[in-house]
């Protein structure tokens, strides 16, 4: 009997269909700001399998914490449909540079300086992150968020898009929507009550409070949790949140929850003395390619297809309204949120008198250039 060997060189055609849209590098559509790379799959033992690999897509904006210009959605739409493509990808890695953010969602500074007052134009960029989120919750291939560090805004949104989320625990999480002029319907709202319930999914849509990686761990938005932080070269957990108790003297839940007081300050404290290492990350990260790559293919991507539906029915339901009100949105409360998060410093505060607005609207001030001025952080000083 012929071995599979003998019948793969035997019967596999000389010739591929290359299924691509275009034939460019992600890399050069965006000045590099999202990186594709190949990397050789894993078996289970670490050792590497000859011409299999996970494509790890990369955002490479570390100095805004890794939100996306329009260049790079369009580069990242591309790169999902590359990977989902390939025959000798197994699985997808998403991911950021760094290990302080994984992603904080749109580029706030080309919001503020471009889309803001423009709906016509932002509306044709929710085209494209509408279909960046739809091609991670379409991709063919398996897709790991590798959650390098604070996962907030968009970032959250197309994070709980993937299938897998492995965080390192120093990591944050979280909408930022009602406080910066959005509304975190580019995904989150359909995600959120999906995932976690629809009372969490409020208080997370609504309050904009970041959360810690071990309560999303507990909440359920994540498959797995690992250290980040060596102390005297042994890794410990996130000083900052509560590890070593689950309940509270009332039988509340308090794992996973931020320290306060003195305990957050020293736990900040340690986490600037110590060193990052994101071996345990990767390690995690690794493990659960291999476990794909153990499946059958299509098996896998029928899996992933049904499991999807409760998050994707959700979105493509919702995602065309929430275009068009986002769009719209920028005439007013995001033009306003967005200028002031951009305008603002942490001296000033990157956030409008949120009480100061609503006094105005109670009494029916209208919507002029000359409110919008007056609610700039620094106008409020
Ligand atoms: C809470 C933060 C994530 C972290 O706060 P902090 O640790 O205090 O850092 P900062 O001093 O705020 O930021 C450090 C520098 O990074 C720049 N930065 C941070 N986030 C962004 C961003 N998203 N875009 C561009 N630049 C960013 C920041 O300006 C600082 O640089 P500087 O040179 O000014 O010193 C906090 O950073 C934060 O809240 N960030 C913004 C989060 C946000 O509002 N994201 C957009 C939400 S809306 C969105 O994502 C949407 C997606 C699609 C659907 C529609 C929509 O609205």
């Amino acid at each position: 009997m012929a071995t599979t060997d003998e019948i793969i060189k035997r019967t596999a055609p000389s010739h591929l269909i290359d299924h691509n849209l275009i034939d460019r590098d992600v890399e050069s559509l965006c000045d590099g700001m999202v990186r594709y790379e190949k990397r050789p799959a894993q078996r289970r033992d670490g050792n590497a399998v000859e011409g299999l690999y996970n494509a790890w897509i990369i955002f490479n904006n570390p100095k805004q914490f890794n939100s996306y210009t329009t260049d790079m959605v369009k580069a990242t739409i591309l790169a999902f449909r590359r990977a989902s493509a390939d025959r000798q990808v197994n699985a997808v890695v998403f991911t950021g540079v760094g290990e302080k953010a994984f992603c904080t969602g749109g580029n706030t500074k080309e919001y503020a300086e471009y889309y803001a007052g423009n709906p016509q134009e932002y509306r044709q960029y929710m085209r494209l992150f509408n279909d960046m989120v739809s091609a991670i919750l379409g991709c063919d291939k398996p897709v790991i968020c590798r959650v390098n560090g604070m996962r907030i805004g968009g970032g959250q949104e197309i994070g709980m898009a993937c299938d897998f989320s492995v965080a390192h625990d120093l990591a944050n999480f979280g909408q930022a929507g009602p406080k910066h002029g959005s509304a975190a319907i580019g995904g989150a709202t359909d995600f959120l009550p999906v995932m976690i319930g629809c009372e969490q999914a409020m208080v997370s849509g609504t309050l904009c409070e970041p959360f810690s990686a071990h309560k999303a761990a507990r909440l359920g938005i994540i498959a797995d949790v690992v250290p980040a932080l060596k102390i005297d070269g042994k890794f410990v957990a996130n000083p900052t949140v509560v590890t070593d108790r689950f309940l509270d003297e009332y039988g509340r839940v308090v794992h996973g929850e931020f320290r306060t007081g003195s305990q957050f300050k020293e736990g900040q404290a340690m986490i600037k003395d110590g060193e990052i290492d994101l071996s345990l990350l990767d390690q995690k990260v690794e493990e659960l390619c291999a476990k794909l790559l153990d499946t059958f293919p299509e098996c896998m991507t029928k899996s992933l297809e049904e499991l999807r539906k409760p998050k994707l029915n959700a979105w493509n339901q919702n995602k065309e309204n929430s275009r068009a009100w986002l769009a719209l949105n920028m005439m007013n409360e995001a033009r306003t949120g967005f200028r002031a998060f951009n305008e603002g410093t942490k001296e000033t505060g990157r956030e409008i008198d949120f009480v100061k607005l609503r006094q105005g609207l109670a009494v029916g001030t209208p919507w002029t250039e000359d409110l919008v001025d007056s609610l700039m952080p620094a106008a409020a000083k």
